[in-house]
């Protein structure tokens, strides 16, 4: 169940997404005393992220995840989180909680444990997921090639460690058993590239082959695609 979103141009995508969510964040607020959003991360988000944290909301009520983790550092060049405080804990949203998924252990296996305990802090369900999507229809650490895709798919488990053969570092990634346990879902995406692979996602074919497609296929929250060329 997913429904298409065109936006005319990436600043007006960035703007509007960005203020549905910010609604979306304070219903979860008014309505939970409490607010929580999963976003991923990649080169695409960092737009819409800093212009969420223009939004006058009470940040010190939200918490916010990552969908994935690369196993370094949160200031190495790699790291999601580092994008995530960068773009997002600036102004008034500096006020949010960063739940970051990468820990001291060793590898995303021996962290998994700590990871998850961190997760069942967060207002669930989520009141936003925000996906992204790769070239090779990967979503959050969900990779094609990865050989702990097929049980990462199908764990109850909130997290799950990828070792992805194409994609540089180890992987943590929430799994869909987590990223579908909330009440909005978006896929973000720009350009013709990734608008060419969503096309094939949608088409019939394993969910193996591109794993987006668990996102688009299920039937428990819609998913709202938003793009811009
Ligand atoms: O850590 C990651 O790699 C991301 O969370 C990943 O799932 C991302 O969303 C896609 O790879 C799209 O990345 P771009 O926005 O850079 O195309």
């Amino acid at each position: 169940m997913a429904a298409l979103r065109s936006w005319a141009d990436r600043a007006a995508l960035d703007a509007g997404f960005a203020a549905e969510v910010a609604g979306h964040l304070a219903a979860g607020i008014a309505a939970r005393g409490a607010a929580s959003l999963v976003v991923s991360g990649g080169r695409t988000p960092a737009g819409f992220l800093q212009a969420l944290a223009t939004h006058p909301l009470d940040w010190s009520r939200v918490w916010v995840t990552l969908a994935d983790e690369r196993w370094v550092d949160a200031d190495h060049d790699a790291s999601n989180e580092r994008l995530l405080r960068a773009s997002l804990q600036q102004g008034p949203a500096a006020a949010a909680h960063v739940v970051g998924l990468k820990t001291a252990a060793a590898s995303p296996q021996a962290g998994l444990a700590e990871v998850a305990e961190r997760l069942a802090a967060l207002p669930r369900p989520f009141d936003v997921v925000v996906l992204g999507m790769g070239d090779d229809g990967h979503t959050a650490s969900l990779f094609p090639d990865a050989p702990e895709l097929a049980a990462a798919l199908a764990s109850t488990a909130a997290v799950a460690a990828l070792t992805p053969g194409a994609a540089p570092h180890a992987r943590i990634s929430l799994t869909p058993a987590a990223l579908l346990d909330t009440g909005a879902l978006y896929l973000h995406i720009v350009g013709a590239d990734k608008q060419a692979v969503l096309e094939r996602a949608l088409a019939d074919g394993p969910v193996e082959e591109l794993p987006i497609r668990f996102a688009l296929r299920q039937t428990r929250v819609p998913c709202s695609i938003q793009w811009a060329p």
